[in-house]
């Protein structure tokens, strides 16, 4: 499919011309090492490195056509098309190359710290049993309608982003639930899209590493709300301290949903344990096999979207009975012994804080409670003590490990995480490099009754260490290491 750089461009303001838009292209790339002849490459400064500086090699590679922010040196026969801000140009030009595939389908975005991948999970699983084709875009796995596209990041870069949404279209979806991560905001890959809704779940601490600031991450997670056309509905979580932050300059149809607060969509808990929760929401019962608080929040803003997308509120209540656990999300396991495991990706201290508060709130106290838990490398370091002190202030028995070390020494991270070991917990810490060890110690010093909290990497399939992902699974290691036990 050829298309000329004047069509592709439209909505970007381009600041100078060298050479003629009608040049035509097959495909938009930003990495030069795609880029060929008949190829349009937009040159994107990164974290790392700056596209600019690859503009040669495109050009060496056959590429004629390059939007960038400056012209470096003209080389003849090349069409260059300046722009002020390319990686959002790139946004754009991604949407109009596969003909605006988000103005054709309804598209919500989810951000937040935690909760995204549930919700929007939960949003797809409720409106396939609604009957709706709808496609997800998230962490663990991309879907169009039932089938599974493996996920390489929380929000796909444009180009993988509007191919998703245009096959989606293409196979008939009417809705797609899709994460918004902070990075994506601030990088702008999602520029260009139509949403139909925004939601919020909730701001904690991560990714200081990236932001700088606490005040800087609020304001990515703002700037996605700041966006929206005034079609659209901006849903809050008027329970979170920063919820009605999201809100303020957006021209979207505010919302907000809240447990405590004063908010449109409301809930109460009736109840809470391992089997699931019981919900009053709007007035009536509600039984779900999700467990926790927190899982409670995700469920009231399902339920909120689906209102705000004009579905039938006692055939949602329904449905949402059915909703099952998500990937890695509090999915536990008992031994034939009687030991509980529970797999959850809680790798903020947030996030962790709330599953060893739900299962502070399950449990009968006269179990142990077993925290195995690391932290990502290469991320955010600020969190490591803070994850570790929640660990051993909420729970029994800790076993700090490693999590993905990527370039990092795992015994430094456990380091980094021991500061927040005070000294009275000193003596119900124990640190295990190995991650597997460190499991098979947790169920070995278990008795009938435990609970282990395996927490960090929930639905991950790997360990990523110096840049070679191995094959680990949590639940896989639970289970085979559970099956020992019973011997
Ligand atoms: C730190 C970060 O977010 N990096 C993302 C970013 O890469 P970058 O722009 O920083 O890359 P870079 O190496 O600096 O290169 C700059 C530009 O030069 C180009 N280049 C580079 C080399 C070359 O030879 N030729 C060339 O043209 C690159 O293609 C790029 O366009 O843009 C890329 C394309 O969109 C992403 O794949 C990449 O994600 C990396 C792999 C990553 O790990 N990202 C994580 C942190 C992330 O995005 N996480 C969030 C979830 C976080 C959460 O849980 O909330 C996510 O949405 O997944
Ligand atoms: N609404 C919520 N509030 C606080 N914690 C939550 C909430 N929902 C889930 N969690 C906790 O956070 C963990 C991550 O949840 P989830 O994967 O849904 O979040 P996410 O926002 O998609 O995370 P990521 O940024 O890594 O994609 C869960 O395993 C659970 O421990
Ligand atoms: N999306 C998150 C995932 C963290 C998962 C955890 N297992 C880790 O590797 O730190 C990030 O990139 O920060
Ligand atoms: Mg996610």
């Amino acid at each position: 499919m050829m298309k000329k750089v004047r069509e592709i461009v439209y909505g970007v303001a381009l600041k100078e011309v060298t050479g003629t838009t009608d040049y035509e292209v097959g495909e938009v790339v930003f990495d030069s090492r795609k880029a060929v002849e008949g190829t349009l490459f937009v040159a994107v400064k990164g974290v790392a490195n700056d596209g600019h500086d690859y503009i040669g090699s495109a050009i060496a590679a056959g590429c004629r056509a390059i939007i960038c922010e400056k012209i470096i040196d003209v080389v003849e026969g090349v069409n260059y098309y300046v722009v002020e801000n390319s990686s959002r140009a790139l946004g754009i030009i991604a949407s109009n190359f596969y003909d605006n595939p988000s103005e054709k389908i309804t598209l919500v975005g989810v951000t937040g710290t935690n909760g995204k991948t549930t919700t929007t999970t939960l949003l797809h699983q409720l409106f396939s049993g609604l009957g709706y084709k709808s496609g997800l875009l998230s962490t663990v796995v991309n879907k169009i309608g039932d089938e599974d596209i493996p996920s390489t990041h929380t929000t796909p870069d444009p180009i993988a982003l509007n191919t998703l949404l245009a096959k989606m279209v293409e196979e008939g979806c009417e809705y797609c639930f899709m994460e918004v991560s902070s990075h994506a905001i601030h990088q702008n890959r999602i520029a260009g899209l139509r949403f139909s809704g925004a939601v919020f779940t909730n701001i904690t601490h991560d990714h200081l590493d990236y932001h700088g600031t606490f005040k800087e991450y609020i304001q990515a997670k703002k700037a996605f709300f700041d966006q929206l056309p005034s079609s659209a509905f901006a849903l809050t979580n008027a329970d979170d301290k920063n919820g009605s932050v999201m809100l303020q300059n957006t021209l979207a149809k505010k919302s907000t949903y809240g447990i405590r607060s004063m908010a449109d969509y409301k809930l109460r808990v009736l109840e809470n344990q391992f089997s699931g929760l019981v919900l009053s929401i709007d007035g009536t019962e509600v039984w779900t096999k999700l467990i926790g608080d927190f899982n409670a929040y995700n469920l009231l803003a399902v339920f909120a979207v689906s209102q705000l997308l004009g579905q039938d509120k006692i055939e949602v209540l329904t449905e949402m009975s059915k909703l099952g656990s998500v990937n890695g999300r509090f999915e536990y396991t008992v031994s034939k012994t009687g030991v509980t495991a529970i797999i959850d990706y809680a790798h903020t201290p947030d996030a962790l804080e709330n599953v060893l508060k739900t299962i502070a709130n399950i449990r009968t106290g006269n179990e142990t409670v077993f925290t195995v838990v690391g932290c990502g490398g290469d991320r955010d370091k600020t969190k490591r003590p803070k994850m570790a002190e929640i660990a051993c202030e909420m729970g029994d028995r800790v076993i700090l490990t490693s999590d993905n070390p990527r370039t990092e020494d795992p015994a430094a991270i456990i380091e980094d995480m021991m500061a927040g070991v005070g000294g009275h917990n000193f003596k119900k810490t124990i640190s295990i490099t190995d991650r597997k060890e460190a499991i098979k110690t947790a169920i070995s010093l278990s008795e009938p009754g435990d609970i282990i909290l395996v927490a960090g990497k929930g639905h991950e399939t790997y360990q990523e260490i110096n840049g070679v992902k191995h094959d680990f699974d949590d639940k896989a290691i639970v289970n085979e290491l559970f099956i020992k036990l019973e011997k």
